[in-house]
């Protein structure tokens, strides 16, 4: 049966999903039997709308970039303009709940009541917002288990990058003691453009920015606390270690120079923005600090938007995955492969 969506928040990524749905509507249905039916769309500046048989895709979009307003989708019988988030997630006929608002980096707020108004009326969220999962994890997974839902949020860390699903799925039994890597797409770029192309600290965030990579408030990013969110995601789902953001230390990038850039080339280093948290009896002792590292690190080589990760685990040692860490198109993708594991589970109910 097709999911029936309701968008919270339809920025970059929000619109990345649409688009995915849109362009691969007929592989996925032929290759997955995945079918997706957006019903609503709530943004809080771009308008809402609302249709209880779905919303065309290719309309919505179309109507936003030409006008700038949800709000002028053609009136058809059945639809409803301007119902808010909390709203739309519990009135409207949804089965799923894409949460694609703002990372709060202090509260994690109102994402997180998004997610408990879903789970209390009986919906999955799927989400790339990491305020819920690194503030509240423990939390909304009970609410989240008690209601039958499911709760996907691949994209939190790397984007559909499988940062989170692949040690959770294939390095099952392993004990991860140690995970180090580059989190962030924005400040890798930031740090390759200003080293390779020569450009300025500030010119190099404002392309960030155009390519959809940055948060609505780039400070996240560069002063690292976009990472630090990350690393707890990571310490808390898959190292299984309480973890909390007070707890990791964190500098962000915004001292580098391009002159301790020429600098470290000159001694055959490259200044990297890394993730580390390591076991220690109970305890996770993680920070996020840029770092020179030699060149033949193989962090060293990680470039632009691209991110990755070692995983050091007691029984395969050191299992290194990199890909995509920001983007459209990828942080979508994070979303469909949430999607499409509620269809997986499904039928592995019914065998
Ligand atoms: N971009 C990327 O590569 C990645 C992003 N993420 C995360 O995904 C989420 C979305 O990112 P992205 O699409 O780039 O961000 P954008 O800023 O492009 O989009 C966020 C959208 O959410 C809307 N919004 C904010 N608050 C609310 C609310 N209360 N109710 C309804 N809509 C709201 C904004 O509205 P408006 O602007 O109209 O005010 C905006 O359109 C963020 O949490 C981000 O951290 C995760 C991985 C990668
Ligand atoms: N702003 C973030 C987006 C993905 O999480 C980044 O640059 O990594």
């Amino acid at each position: 049966m097709a999911h029936k969506l309701a968008f919270i928040g339809f920025g970059v990524v929000g619109q990345g999903l649409a688009e995915i749905i849109r362009d691969k509507k007929e592989a996925l249905r032929q290759d997955e039997g995945f079918e997706a039916n957006i019903v609503a769309i709530s943004d809080l500046l771009k308008g809402s709308i609302y249709h209880p048989n779905g919303l065309d895709i290719d309309t919505a979009l179309r109507v936003l970039r030409e006008t700038g307003s949800l709000e002028n989708y053609p009136p058809t019988q059945g639809l409803v303009t301007g119902w808010d988030s909390l709203k739309t997630i519990r009135e409207t006929n949804a089965d799923t709940i894409i949460e694609v608002s703002y990372t709060d980096v202090k509260t994690g707020q109102p994402a997180i009541n998004h997610c408990k108004a879903a789970f209390e009326n009986g919906k999955n969220v799927v989400m790339t917002n990491k305020g819920p999962v690194a503030l509240a994890y423990k939390e909304l997974s009970e609410i989240a288990n008690k209601h039958g839902v499911y709760w996907g949020f691949e994209g939190t860390v790397m984007s559909g990058t499988p940062a989170l699903r692949m040690p959770i799925a294939t390095l099952a039994g392993n004990d991860i003691t140690e995970i180090r890597g580059i989190l962030n797409g924005t400040t890798n770029y930031i740090l390759t453009q200003m080293e390779i192309a020569g450009i300025t600290y500030e010119e190099a965030l404002k392309e960030a920015q155009e390519l959809g990579y940055a948060e609505a408030d780039p400070t996240s990013d560069v002063e690292g606390y976009d990472a630090r969110y990350k690393i707890v995601i990571l310490s808390n789902y898959v190292m299984r270690a309480p973890l909390t953001v007070e707890e990791v230390s964190c500098k962000g990038i915004t001292g580098i120079t391009l002159r301790d850039i020429e600098t470290a080339k000159a001694e055959g280093k490259r200044w990297k923005l890394l993730a580390k948290a390591r076991k220690e009896g109970n305890k996770v002792i993680a920070s996020i600090a840029p770092e020179k590292v030699d060149i033949t690190d193989s962090l060293a080589s990680i470039s632009g938007a691209t991110n990755a990760i070692t995983y050091k685990c007691d029984l395969l040692g050191a299992v290194t995955l990199s890909g995509a860490g920001a983007g459209k198109v990828e942080t979508g993708f994070s979303l469909l492969i949430d999607l499409i594991t509620i269809d997986r589970q499904k039928q592995l109910v019914k065998i």
